[in-house]
């Protein structure tokens, strides 16, 4: 089963990233989203270049953002993919079945079509406003989670959802008895000048109903 946290990247050059990458790697997280948008498709390669050997050694699962092809020349562990980039399916196609798929989610349709066509995860968003992504789609709240994990209950449709966009630590533990599996963050790790207790933090309120 997935870690019930997920990094995702920020920074607006390659030293940026891999510093910010590498910061989150040595705090504790072991699942990150390399998300470098609009750049170079070289830039984009030289970066996941650098972050492949970076997560193997602190045993991360790496995640590209968007890049199908990127994903495959370098072998990442997966990719995530949003309601506009290439559908699920036919990632699937490309990738086989080892890779690990994420889709972006607004509503309970769009989770229905992506397990049916061979998701691995969801991200479900956004909770609230974020400046870290732009055009987002409506914003959920906590009533909408529970809306849509309800009816994922009811239809016996069971896939990793995680819930993003503007999540803090206060969040997790409201957001986690909608039933989603975890949160995927970007501004809180990225920003914050304590990573290792603030990724400990947010794991204790993970984990906290889990039996070991
Ligand atoms: C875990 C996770 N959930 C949702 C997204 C958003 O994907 P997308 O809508 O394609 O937007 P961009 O991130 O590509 O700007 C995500 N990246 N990760
Ligand atoms: C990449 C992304 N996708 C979203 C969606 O709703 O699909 S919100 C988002 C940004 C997540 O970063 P932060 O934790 O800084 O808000
Ligand atoms: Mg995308």
């Amino acid at each position: 089963m997935y870690s019930k946290l997920q990094y995702i990247s920020q920074g607006e050059t390659i030293e940026k990233q891999l510093y910010n990458i590498h910061q989150a790697l040595d705090a504790g997280c072991n699942w990150l989203q390399m998300r470098f948008k609009n750049q170079k498709p070289k830039d984009a390669f030289s970066l996941a270049e650098a972050v492949k050997p970076l997560c193997e050694q602190y045993h991360a699962l790496f995640i590209v953002n968007d890049d199908l092809h990127l994903t495959k020349e370098i072998n990442a562990d997966g990719v995530h993919l949003g309601l506009t980039d290439t559908t699920i399916d036919e990632a699937r196609a490309f990738l086989g079945t080892s890779k690990v798929i994420g889709g972006t989610a607004n509503t309970f349709e769009n989770i229905q079509n992506h397990v049916k066509n061979g998701c691995d995860y969801i991200g479900l968003g956004p909770f609230r406003f974020t400046a870290t992504k732009e055009k987002l789609s409506p914003i959920l709240g906590l009533s909408g989670y529970f809306d849509i994990l309800q009816k994922l209950k009811k239809a016996k449709i069971e896939i990793p959802v995680y819930a993003i966009g503007g999540i803090t630590l206060r969040d997790v533990s409201p957001l986690m008895e909608t039933g989603i599996h975890g949160i995927a963050v970007s501004g809180i790790i990225t920003e914050s000048d304590e990573k290792e207790k603030l990724i400990q933090q947010l794991n204790e309120k993970l984990y906290a109903n889990v039996i070991v």
